[in-house]
């Protein structure tokens, strides 16, 4: 079944996370009491201006963080502390500047043996989700957010590498041949069991790779991914054209 959605252009980076935190937030409050609203956050450069914003004054304090569990897409295998770390990106711009529950902040773990680490996530992941199996119409993500490589890669979905035959397994790892740390990464069947996929990017350098992902449909990782529910492209107009 096609994966429906729509192209948001937003007039600047400003806008563009203007536009993710008020829908963010939107999603947050349409949770009933005692429901959760899971996001896998993207790393990276891009995501970092919605981040700051959601810790801002303008949402802190307005967002339901005890509704909220926050996980990731993917990270880097440095230590949380370490500036190349998507933990690290996301604790010094969104966490240190709000009051949510400890156990609703899901890291990556990072150890030497990826694969022991992506086993442990996986296992989290399945605690919370309630079955090591996923299920049609029972999303484990509500939104996933995503971001664009210039070679087309998406969380760690790396061009050429073996996580993406991955069928079964819902977190793994991979050793892409030009970034200097091995990742983690979820897996195309754990991205797909989402409400809402949300390619978030920016730029005018994203803009040609954005065209052969959408429209020249180029087998680049980031264009086979899927959604069981909708998948949007949230631009700013540099990285979106007219
Ligand atoms: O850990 C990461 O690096 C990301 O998850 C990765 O997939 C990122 O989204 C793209 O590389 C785009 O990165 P920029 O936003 O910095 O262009």
């Amino acid at each position: 079944t096609a994966t429906t959605g729509y192209v948001l252009v937003l007039s600047d980076v400003i806008a563009q996370a203007e536009y993710l935190a008020s829908s963010i937030l939107h999603h947050a409050e349409e949770k009933e009491q005692g429901e959760t609203l899971r996001i896998a956050l993207s790393g990276g450069s891009t995501p970092k201006r919605l981040y700051e914003l959601l810790g801002s004054s303008e949402y802190a304090d307005r967002m339901p963080w005890h509704k909220i569990h926050l996980f990731f897409g993917d990270e880097r295998m440095v230590p949380h502390t370490d500036s190349d770390s998507n933990f690290h990106m996301v604790k010094e711009s969104l966490l240190a500047h709000i009051d949510i529950p400890f156990r609703n902040v899901h890291p990556m773990p990072v150890l030497d043996d990826p694969v022991k680490a992506a086993e442990i996530y996986q296992a989290e992941l399945q605690a919370i989700y309630g079955s090591d199996t996923l299920q049609a119409g029972k999303p484990l993500f509500d939104i996933v957010l995503l971001g664009l490589g210039g070679d087309g890669h998406t969380a760690s979905l790396f061009p050429g590498t073996p996580v993406l035959e991955e069928k079964d397994k819902w977190v793994s790892w991979s050793q892409p041949s030009d970034a200097p740390h091995k990742r983690m990464t979820l897996t195309y069947p754990a991205i797909a069991s989402s409400r809402f996929v949300m390619f978030v990017v920016s730029g005018e350098n994203k803009a040609q790779i954005i065209r052969e992902v959408r429209d020249e449909n180029k087998p680049y990782p980031s264009a086979a991914i899927k959604t069981e529910g909708e998948l949007h492209w949230i631009l700013d107009r540099a990285a979106g054209g007219e």
